[in-house]
C-alpha cells in the first residue's frame, strides 16, 4: 500500500479513535446529565408528595375546626333560640305538659308567646306564636286539636283570673271545651248560645271602647304600653273564640263588629281565635305550621282533659279569693336610691284593686300623715312597707328616719344592729323601742326635731330662702335631708294631762305647722281613737295633718261621715290626702312587709350600699340600764345619771361655792340611790382632786360605800369615814381647806333622828354654809318629810338644798321642793328619777341611774379575804 494510502488510513484511524473517544464522553456526559434530571425530578416528586400530604393534613384540620365551629355555632343559636324562646313563653306559657301547671311567669314584662308545638328538623325547638297583646288567630280545622293547649296556656300564663274567654260554638256548644267549665263559676269562661252572639260581640266593642277612652285615656296606645310603662296592668285580656261560626253567614251588623274587634280589640286586650273559618289578614294555625313563623310545625298533643280541670278549679279559686296581694318586692323601685326629695318624698304604699300601684306623699301638701286602724289591723305592717319604699327610694343624704314606739314591743328593732343580725337601715338616726311608761323618750325626739326646725329655719333665712326645696338649691353643699319622724301609739305621749304632755302638744304643734316648710314630716299611728282624740281637741295640730290612713275599722281617721274604713278588706287601707273627706278615698293593698323573707334582703341590700360614713342609728331602748362611763365632766360638776335625749347625756350637778349647792336624794330604793351617790362622787373626783366624807347609816347600803370608798381613794381622792352623823358635822369649818369636798351620806334620816340639839344645830349649819366653803353635801332622805325635818321642822325652808332628785316619791309629796303648787306630775317608776335642781332648771327632768357596779372593786370581800 502506498505510504500516502497509508497514511491516509493512519490518519482516519486516528480520526476515528478521537471521534470514538469524544462520542464516547458525549455519553457519558449526557448520561450524567440525564441523572442528575432524573434524580432531581425524584428529589421534586418526593417534595411535592410530601407538601400534598401536609396540605392534605392542613386542610382536614381546617376542615375539622371549621365543623367544629360550625357545630358550636349552630349549638349556641340553638341554645339562644331555646333560651330567647324560654324568656318569651316562661313558666306556664311553654312548659311542657308532663310538668305543666299554671304559674305566672309575668313579671313587668310583656306578655308571654305560647308554645304550640316544635319546630321540624332535628335542632327541637319551641313553635311559639304571639296572642295575648299581639296578635288574633285562625286555626284551621285540621290544627283544632290544637285549640285547648292553646287557651290553657294563655289562661294559666298570667296572673289568675286575667283572662276571661267568651267562646262561641254553634255546632258543639263548647263540647270540646267543656274541661274548662270551672272557669264558668268565677265567670272567667262564658260558653255563647246562637242567641248570644250579637250581645258578646257589642259587649266586647264597648269594652275596646272603654278601655281606650277612660284606661288608655290618650297617654298610652294601647294596654301593653301602659304596662310597660307604670308596671301594672289595669285590665284583663278578653278572648273571643268563635269555633264553627260561619262568618260568611253572619248578618251584617255582626260582621262590622267582628271587623271592629279585629282592627281595634289588640291594643285594649281584646283577641279573636277563629277556628275553621279564615278572617282577612289573622296570622293562621294550619296541621303544618303558622303563618308568621315561616317554618314547618310538628303540633304538641293536646293536654290530658284532667289537667285542664285541675287547672281551670285552681285557678278560678285563685280568682274567686281575691286578688292576690301585692308583694313588697314587685313595689320597690328598680333603681335604688334613684330620686331626689327636694320637693317631697313619694312612696308606693301599695297596690290599687286595678292593678295600679299606689303612692303616698309627703311634701307641700300634704306634709303629715295621721294612720289609725285597732290592734291586728296591720298598723305596723303598713309602716314597715312605707318606710321600705322611702329606703329604697331616697339614699340616706335624702332621708332620715326617727322612729319611736311607745307599744310594748319591738317593732322598729329590726331596724337598728342587733346580736343576731349587724345589720342597720342607713337612713334611720333613731329607734326607740321598749319606751313603755317613758313618754320622756317622745318629748326628746320632738325636742331635738324643733331644735332640727330651728337650725334649718336659720340656714333658711340666711339663704333667703323660704322652703327647703329654696335651701337645697342655695345651698347645695349642705346636708339636707327630708326628715320623717314616725311615733307608733303616739297616743301615749298625750294621755296624762301633765307637763310632758302639754310640752308635746307644744311641740307637735310647732313642728305640724313649720315643718312643712323645712322638710319635718310626722307620721303619727295610734290604735285606738283616744290619741286621736287628744289631738281632736287641737283643730290647727289635725288640720296639718291632711295625710290620713285609715286601716280596716279605723275609727276617726277620717272625716266624720266618711265610714269607707268599716268596709276595706283585710290588709287594706284606705288612703285619703284630703283630710279624710270621702271623695279623695283610694282603696289600697298593703303588701306583707313585716315577714322576715321580705324584710331581711331589703335591708341587708341597703345596708351592704350604705355610704363609708353611715352611723348606726341612735337607739331608745327603755329596759336598758345604762352603765356609768368612763366620761369625765367639766371640773366642779357631778353626774348624777342620764338624762333622756338623743345624746345620752349626763344630767348635772354644779359644784361651785354659792349657797344651796347640796343634793338631796329622796325615796327608799336604796340600790338606786347609792347607784346615784357613787356616780356623783366618781365623777366629780375624775375632773379634779377632791376629799370625800362618808357616812353610811343603812346597813344595806354599807358594802357599797365602803366600795365606793375604796374606788375613790383608787381615783386619787381622800377618803374619810364616819360611823356616825354627829362625828360627820362636828367641826366641819375645820375641813374646808378649799379642795372640793362632798359629803356623802346615806339614809341620813336614820341618823339625824338620834342627833342632840348641838350636833342637829351642827347639820343645819354645814347644809347651809357648807357649800360656800366648797364643801357639799350629797345626801339621801328616804322622805321628803323627813329631809323638811332636818332643814327645820314644818316652817322649814329649802333653801340649802338647791337640787333634789326624787326616786320613789309621788309627785305631791315633791309639792314643797318644786316650782309648781301641787308637785310635779311624777308617777315613780323603777329605775327612773326626777331631777331638779332650782338654780339651773325651769322645770324637773326624768333621769336613768347609771349602773356603778363596774366601777367600784369589791372591797368588802376585798378585806374579808
Ligand atoms: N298586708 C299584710 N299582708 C299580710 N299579713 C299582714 C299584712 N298586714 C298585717 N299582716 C299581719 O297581721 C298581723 C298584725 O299586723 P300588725 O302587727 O301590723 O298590726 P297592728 O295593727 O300593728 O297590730 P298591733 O298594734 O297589735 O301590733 C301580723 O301578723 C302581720 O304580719
Amino acid at each position: 500500500m502506498s505510504s500516502w494510502r497509508r497514511r491516509l488510513v493512519v490518519a482516519m484511524g486516528d480520526e476515528l479513535g478521537r471521534a470514538r473517544a469524544e462520542a464516547r464522553a458525549l455519553a457519558e456526559h449526557t448520561a450524567a446529565a440525564s441523572e442528575a434530571v432524573r434524580a432531581e425530578a425524584d428529589a421534586l416528586i418526593t417534595g411535592s408528595t410530601r407538601k400534598q400530604a401536609k396540605l392534605g393534613a392542613i386542610h382536614r384540620r381546617m376542615i375539622e375546626t371549621l365543623e367544629a365551629r360550625r357545630e358550636n355555632a349552630v349549638a349556641a343559636s340553638v341554645q339562644a333560640v331555646r333560651d330567647a324562646a324560654a324568656a318569651c313563653a316562661p313558666a306556664a306559657a311553654g312548659t311542657d305538659w308532663a310538668s305543666w301547671e299554671p304559674a305566672s311567669g309575668l313579671g313587668r314584662g310583656a306578655a308571654p308567646l305560647l308554645r304550640i308545638g316544635r319546630l321540624a328538623g332535628d335542632a327541637d325547638l319551641p313553635a311559639l306564636v304571639p296572642l295575648l297583646d299581639r296578635a288574633h288567630l285562625c286555626v284551621d280545622a285540621g290544627a283544632a286539636a290544637a285549640l285547648p293547649g292553646l287557651l290553657l296556656r294563655a289562661i294559666g300564663s298570667v296572673p289568675a283570673g286575667r283572662v276571661r274567654c267568651h267562646v262561641y260554638d254553634p255546632e258543639h256548644l263548647g263540647g270540646p271545651l267543656s274541661a274548662f267549665a270551672p272557669l264558668g263559676k268565677a265567670g272567667l269562661l262564658s260558653f255563647v248560645g246562637p242567641s248570644g252572639l250579637r250581645e258578646t260581640l257589642d259587649s266586647l266593642v264597648e269594652e275596646v271602647r272603654r278601655v281606650n277612652a277612660d284606661v288608655l285615656a290618650g297617654e298610652h296606645a294601647s294596654l301593653a304600653e301602659l304596662a310597660a310603662a307604670t308596671g301594672r296592668r289595669p285590665e284583663p285580656w278578653r278572648v273571643l273564640v268563635l269555633q264553627g261560626a260561619s262568618l260568611s253567614e253572619w248578618h251584617a251588623h255582626e260582621k262590622a263588629q267582628l271587623a271592629r274587634l279585629r282592627r281595634t280589640g289588640i291594643a285594649a286586650g281584646v283577641h279573636l281565635v277563629v277556628v275553621g273559618d279564615q278572617v282577612e289578614d289573622v296570622p293562621r294555625l294550619e296541621t303544618a305550621g303558622y303563618s308568621g313563623l315561616g317554618a314547618p310545625v310538628r303540633l304538641d298533643a293536646a293536654p290530658p282533659l284532667p289537667l285542664i280541670t285541675a287547672a281551670a278549679k285552681s285557678i278560678a279559686e285563685k280568682h274567686s279569693a281575691g286578688r292576690e296581694p301585692a308583694r313588697l318586692v314587685d313595689l320597690l323601685p328598680q333603681r335604688l336610691w334613684a330620686e331626689s326629695s327636694a320637693t317631697g318624698l313619694e312612696a308606693a304604699l301599695g297596690e290599687r284593686p286595678t292593678g295600679e300601684i299606689a303612692r303616698v306623699t309627703l311634701g307641700d301638701n300634704p306634709p303629715h300623715a295621721l294612720v289609725g286602724g285597732p290592734s291586728g289591723s296591720g298598723k305596723t305592717n303598713l309602716l314597715y312597707a312605707w318606710i321600705a319604699a322611702l329606703a329604697s327610694t331616697y339614699h340616706p343624704d335624702e332621708l332620715a328616719l326617727y322612729l319611736l314606739d311607745f307599744k310594748e314591743g319591738v317593732s322598729f328593732a329590726r331596724f337598728a344592729a342587733g346580736r343576731r343580725d349587724p345589720s342597720w337601715l342607713p337612713h334611720v338616726r333613731l329607734v326607740g323601742v321598749n319606751i313603755n311608761d317613758d313618754r320622756e323618750f317622745g318629748l326628746a325626739l320632738l325636742r331635738h326635731l324643733k331644735a332640727e326646725l330651728r337650725r334649718r329655719a336659720e340656714a333658711a333665712k340666711a339663704h333667703e330662702a323660704t322652703k327647703l326645696e329654696e335651701l337645697r338649691a342655695a345651698d347645695p353643699a349642705g346636708h339636707w335631708p327630708r326628715i320623717v319622724a314616725v311615733v307608733d301609739e303616739f297616743q301615749v305621749l298625750l294621755e296624762a294631762r301633765d307637763a310632758v304632755t302639754e310640752e308635746a302638744v307644744g311641740l307637735l304643734e310647732d313642728l305640724a305647722r313649720r315643718g312643712r316648710s323645712q322638710g319635718i314630716h310626722l307620721v303619727l299611728a295610734s290604735q285606738d281613737i283616744a290619741g286621736i282624740e287628744a289631738l281632736w281637741g287641737r283643730p290647727s295640730l289635725v288640720a296639718q295633718f291632711t295625710l290620713r290612713i285609715a286601716l280596716p275599722k279605723a275609727r276617726r281617721v277620717l272625716a266624720e261621715n266618711n265610714h269607707a274604713a268599716d268596709t276595706v278588706p283585710r290588709f287594706h287601707a284606705i288612703v285619703n290626702d284630703e283630710s279624710g273627706h270621702s271623695g279623695a278615698n283610694k282603696c289600697v293593698a298593703i303588701p306583707n312587709a313585716g315577714h322576715a323573707d321580705a324584710w331581711e334582703p331589703l335591708q341587708k341590700r341597703l345596708w351592704e350600699g350604705r355610704p363609708a360614713d353611715n352611723e348606726p342609728p341612735a337607739l331608745f331602748d327603755g329596759d336598758h340600764i345604762p352603765e356609768l362611763s368612763g366620761r369625765t365632766p367639766r371640773p366642779e360638776t357631778a353626774i348624777l345619771g342620764q338624762t333622756i335625749d338623743l345624746g345620752a347625756a349626763g344630767a348635772e350637778l354644779a359644784l361651785h361655792r354659792a349657797p344651796g349647792r347640796n343634793l338631796a336624794i329622796l325615796g327608799t330604793r336604796s340600790g338606786e340611790a347609792a347607784d346615784i351617790l357613787a356616780a356623783a362622787a366618781l365623777t366629780a373626783a375624775r375632773a379634779q382632786p377632791i376629799a370625800v366624807d362618808l357616812c353610811c347609816l343603812e346597813t344595806d347600803a354599807a358594802s357599797g360605800a365602803l366600795n365606793l370608798a375604796a374606788a375613790l381613794e383608787a381615783e386619787g381622792a381622800q377618803v374619810n369615814w364616819h360611823d356616825s352623823l354627829t362625828d360627820a358635822c362636828k367641826d366641819w369649818e375645820s375641813r374646808c381647806d378649799g379642795t372640793l369636798r362632798l359629803a356623802l351620806w346615806y339614809a341620813v334620816d336614820a341618823g339625824s333622828a338620834r342627833l342632840d340639839a348641838a350636833g342637829r344645830e351642827a347639820m343645819r349649819d354645814m347644809l347651809l354654809n357648807g357649800p360656800e366653803r366648797h364643801l357639799h353635801t350629797l345626801g339621801w332622805w328616804r322622805s321628803v318629810p323627813r329631809l323638811r325635818e332636818d332643814l327645820g321642822g314644818y316652817a322649814a325652808r329649802f333653801d340649802a338644798v338647791d337640787a333634789w332628785l326624787a326616786l320613789d316619791v309621788q309627785g305631791p309629796e315633791l309639792a314643797p321642793l318644786s316650782p309648781a303648787s301641787g308637785g310635779p306630775a311624777w308617777y315613780p317608776r323603777p329605775r327612773r328619777g326626777l331631777y331638779f335642781d332650782r338654780a339651773r332648771h325651769r322645770a324637773p327632768q326624768v333621769v336613768i341611774p347609771y349602773m356603778t357596779c363596774a366601777h367600784l372593786p369589791n372591797a368588802v370581800l376585798d378585806s374579808l379575804a
